[in-house]
């Protein structure tokens, strides 16, 4: 661990955005961190111009983020192979969806030493039914493990500098001191975990207790009834995760990807 760590940004949408800025300051300042980070974009052409040249000239991802300036040391790259070939720590904060074909075009082309985080929100279910994590697929198709970091996360709002919380749910031991440095700031607190399968699956499965409690109130049920079915859904978390993720430890639910998350997405 003595080298300077080359961090890439996968993802360049609201969230990927939104947390640049934290990366590229601390990237700047921190000894382990090569200052200079890549960060992947998904190529568009605004008003005739490349939004990669916008982003390396303005700072400005003017398509996501328009009123939010990026350090300078934030290098936009619209190849994802050239963007994470150098890279020692991928950060992955694209949509699900894009998740499998990203880590195709990868496949064989990352340092086998590199360490994937996963800021994405979500799961893919298999052929025979099961939930598989995202971080899963990542670490199946890249060959090297995979943290995540989630919690009550509203990309906006960190945008706005307003206080927020985030659990890392890290898979090597070697990253642990390194990792929150990455992405914390003044108003971003973030704590770290080995219980990394509980923190991905408190922010999977929230989504589901959200919808449910928007049927309620779609269904003009009361808020009595409303706040039981939010409980009994939270404690199926724990029930889903102490079956399916034996080992998981209850605090971690009530870290900030458990119970923070829950009345964020619920709200929103
Ligand atoms: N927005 C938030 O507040 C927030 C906060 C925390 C976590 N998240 C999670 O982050 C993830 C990304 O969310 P977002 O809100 O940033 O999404 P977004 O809709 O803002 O971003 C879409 C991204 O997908 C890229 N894209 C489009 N087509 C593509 C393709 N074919 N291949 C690869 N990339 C392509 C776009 O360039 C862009 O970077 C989600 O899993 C979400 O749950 C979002
Ligand atoms: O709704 P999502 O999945 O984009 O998540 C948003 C934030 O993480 C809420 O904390």
């Amino acid at each position: 661990m003595g080298d300077k760590h080359f961090v890439c940004i996968i993802g360049s949408g609201n969230w990927a955005t939104t947390i640049a800025r934290n990366v590229g300051n601390n990237a700047a300042r921190h000894q382990m961190l090569e200052p200079l980070v890549n960060m992947y974009v998904y190529e568009e052409y605004i008003d005739g111009r490349k939004l990669t040249d916008i982003i390396n000239t303005t700072h400005i991802n003017v398509k996501y983020m328009p009123d939010y300036v990026l350090p300078p040391n934030i290098i936009a790259v619209d190849d994802v192979v050239e963007a994470a070939r150098d890279a020692d720590i991928l950060i992955f904060a694209i949509p699900p969806t894009f998740v499998s074909s990203c880590c195709r075009t990868l496949l064989g082309k990352v340092k086998p030493t590199a360490h994937a985080v996963s800021l994405i929100k979500g799961f893919e279910r298999g052929d025979d039914g099961h939930i598989i994590l995202i971080s899963g697929i990542i670490m199946r198709q890249l060959k090297i493990p995979c943290s995540v970091l989630v919690g009550c996360n509203l990309a906006h709002e960190i945008s706005n500098d307003n206080y927020c919380e985030g659990t890392i749910g890290c898979r090597d031991q070697k990253f642990f001191r390194v990792l929150p440095d990455i992405f914390k700031s003044d108003t971003f607190r973030v704590v770290v975990t080995d219980d990394a399968d509980c923190v991905e699956i408190c922010a999977a499965l929230r989504n589901i207790i959200a919808f449910g409690a928007g049927c309620a109130d779609g269904m003009e049920l009361n808020e009595n009834t409303k706040a039981g079915l939010i409980r009994r859904g939270f404690l199926e978390i724990i029930q889903f995760v102490d079956v399916f993720y034996p080992g998981s430890r209850m605090a971690t639910f009530f870290e900030a990807c458990g119970l923070s998350d829950l009345p964020i997405v619920i709200a929103s």
